[in-house]
């Protein structure tokens, strides 16, 4: 079981870098590549460390014996628990712990982020002026945007630009070098960390689906609850095949990833990381027990890095509709409304950009130059923009 002062979110798969840069010794041997390409739901607790500055804890919790009967222990080497986060109080709580900085609407004014005439309570995440380099290479130069609740926003630009990590630095994965990100209106400190108060989970979906290969997908979706609750198996399977089921997929649970199609394992990785968000209750009872009006606040954003990459024309489709219907404002398969508050896709398909997300980032030299609905994509006048959409060799973008 976690720590109670533990709070976190869901990451639904990761690749090595992603996570050994993070955390560094993450890896199975010193500086060595893990191998977290094969793994999945990766979870870790994370814990205050002052002294470093890095607030993740790697903490190789021993899987319980169901799951460890599953897969004989060899997998649990290299698909470390990963962290998870959280943050900030709910939009309407009051005074939070002394680290959190409370959001100042009148700087964001000055900053002219976003439409400021809206009501600034509604503002789930934001980035201001942020900024990363990776050694000497300065990535991000001046980020600054807002996510509001209920919004479906995509974040497109040349590769390379840092989308990417504007996403993990959303998630808390890492931290800016300089400029601020808050969190339903309380600043983050550098990594997620224990004082901070989740009235948010944020879910990262990574790019590629990373499932755990010797696990079925039974056992890839109930990860989280074979490891986390004191569920029956038959309790768990139940929920698998259901949120299975929500994604567009049945019969599946028995076959191995290396059975399934690109486009099956990104649905795979979907309910995976739906799953937590069902059963919450069940599998994080200490954030309840210690604030029972949380769970009446848990707002929960998705962030999708490229989730169409390397799929056919239809597959994409199937998983820009799921996207879309496990949104607050869709329904899913089963005919419930979704739970995801809102979400922030990174993608350079064109096909998820019109059928998955409403307003556009567009990213470039490290900061957003472009902002607009969907709509307005194709026929902006601005240049970087226009040659993006038109896929044009002339202009302002070089390669
Ligand atoms: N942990 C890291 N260490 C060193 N360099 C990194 C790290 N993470 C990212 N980079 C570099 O930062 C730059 C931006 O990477 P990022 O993955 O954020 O870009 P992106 O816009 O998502 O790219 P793409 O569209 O190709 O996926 C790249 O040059 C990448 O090599």
């Amino acid at each position: 079981m976690l720590s109670p002062s533990v709070r976190q979110i869901i990451i639904a798969g990761g690749t090595s870098s992603s996570f050994s840069s993070v955390f560094p010794g993450s890896g199975s041997g010193s500086g060595s590549r893990t191998d977290m390409s094969s793994s999945t739901v990766l979870w870790a607790s994370l814990r205050s460390s002052p002294s470093t500055g890095l607030r993740g804890h790697q903490k190789p919790l021993i899987p319980s014996s169901s799951v460890r009967r599953r897969w004989g222990g060899s997998c649990w080497d290299r698909g470390r628990k990963i962290l998870c986060a959280c943050t900030a109080p709910p939009r309407n709580w009051g005074d939070g712990p002394p680290s959190l900085d409370t959001y100042n609407s009148s700087i964001s004014k000055n900053l002219g982020v976003g439409n400021d005439v809206r009501d600034e309570h509604d503002i789930l995440i934001e980035c201001r002026d942020v900024h990363k380099s990776f050694g000497d290479k300065q990535i991000l130069r001046g980020v600054s945007f807002k996510i509001r609740h209920g919004e479906a926003v995509g974040i497109v630009g040349p590769s390379g630009t840092g989308k990417s990590t504007v996403l993990k630095i959303m998630a808390g994965l890492l931290a800016p070098d300089k400029g601020e990100v808050f969190i339903c209106g309380r600043k983050r400190r550098g990594l997620v960390s224990d004082e901070e108060i989740s009235g948010l989970r944020i879910g990262l979906v990574f790019q590629s689906a990373a499932l755990f290969d010797s696990l079925t997908v039974r056992e890839n979706v109930g990860f989280l609850l074979y490891e986390n609750s004191k569920m029956s198996e038959d309790r768990i399977a139940e929920l698998v095949a259901e949120n299975l089921a929500a994604v567009g997929l049945k019969g599946v649970e028995d076959r191995l990833p290396s059975e399934l199609s690109g486009g099956m394992k990104k649905r795979v990785a979907l309910a995976r990381s739906l799953i937590f968000d069902n059963t919450k209750e069940v599998v994080e009872p200490e954030a309840v027990y210690c604030m029972p009006f949380l769970k009446f606040f848990l707002d929960q954003v998705l962030l999708y890095d490229e989730p169409t990459a390397g799929l056919d024309p239809i597959a994409s489709t199937v998983v820009e509709d799921l996207i879309r219907s496990v949104h607050m404002k869709g329904e899913d398969a089963l005919g419930k409304p979704g739970k995801i508050a809102s979400y922030v896709v990174v993608t350079h398909q064109h096909s998820t950009i019109k059928r998955a997300v409403d307003r556009l980032l567009f990213l470039y030299e490290g900061r957003i130059v472009w902002e607009g609905m969907t709509h307005e994509f194709t026929t902006s006048t601005n240049p970087i923009v226009r040659q993006f959409a038109s896929g044009s060799l002339d202009g302002p973008i070089k390669y």
